[in-house]
């Protein structure tokens, strides 16, 4: 399977954040974005996830096969807010999550303990603390098999411990065959993943056109 952007643009509110973006990705790699504030790696993503439309160019999969036709039907998209009901409990929650998107390779009670989670999945989302909730968040993707995981500042509100074991999954996903691209401002942990830098504009612009650069080594 292969993600494909090419001169991909995105926009906020009618003005352009980002323009001629390409990048493929195969089975097993990682992208990191990175840039400063405003600088369009949360639009991006969404873009890709087609949660905002495409500007101008293209994200498509190919080869994705019967099961994942589409960036849609093969993505996990985790934003900065968590998606989850907060009167409903964590279990449920995540059962929701599984039934809404399909199953995956570990039921609702494993994924929760593989994040640290495995004594509270009783307890209702909204009584959960900020790093908490995040590792119930991070739970969702993996009680649903989804092969190109698009994650916003994962680790905001996570502790070093907690921070470590998401890195291990993230390595886990992508040595199983899957695919992530992941905006960050903090080391993710994703040794062998390629580095897309976004841009501000540029003053000799005048403009809200925003420049990103390839960190190079994709095809
Ligand atoms: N709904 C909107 N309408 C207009 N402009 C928007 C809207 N949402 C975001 N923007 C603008 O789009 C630009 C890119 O925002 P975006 O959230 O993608 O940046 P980011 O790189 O993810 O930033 P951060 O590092 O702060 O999370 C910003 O200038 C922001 O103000």
């Amino acid at each position: 399977m292969r993600l494909i952007a090419e001169n991909l643009g995105g926009e906020r509110g009618g003005d352009t954040v980002f323009s001629g973006i390409g990048f493929a990705l195969r089975d097993g790699q990682a992208l990191v974005v990175t840039g400063p504030n405003g600088s369009g790696k949360s639009t991006l993503l969404r873009v890709i996830a087609g949660l905002l439309p495409v500007a101008e160019g293209s994200v498509r999969i190919e080869d994705g096969g019967e099961a994942f036709p589409s960036i849609a039907s093969a993505c996990h998209y985790l934003g900065h807010h968590n998606a989850m009901k907060t009167a409903l409990s964590v279990t449920e929650n995540l059962r929701f999550w599984r039934d809404f998107n399909g199953d995956g390779h570990i039921g609702v009670e494993a994924a929760l303990e593989t994040v640290g989670l495995g004594s509270i999945g009783h307890l209702p989302f909204g009584y959960l603390s900020t790093g908490q909730r995040r590792r119930a968040a991070i739970a969702k993707l993996l009680v649903s098999h989804r092969p190109l995981w698009l994650l916003d500042e994962p680790t905001a509100g996570l502790d070093k411990a907690s921070e470590g074991r998401f890195a291990a999954l993230m390595t886990r996903h992508c040595e199983e065959g899957g695919m992530i691209i992941a905006a960050t401002h903090l080391p993710l942990g994703l040794d062998k993943a390629e580095e897309l830098r976004m841009g501000l504009p540029s003053p000799l612009w005048g403009g809200s056109i925003r420049e990103a650069e390839r960190g190079g080594g994709l095809e």
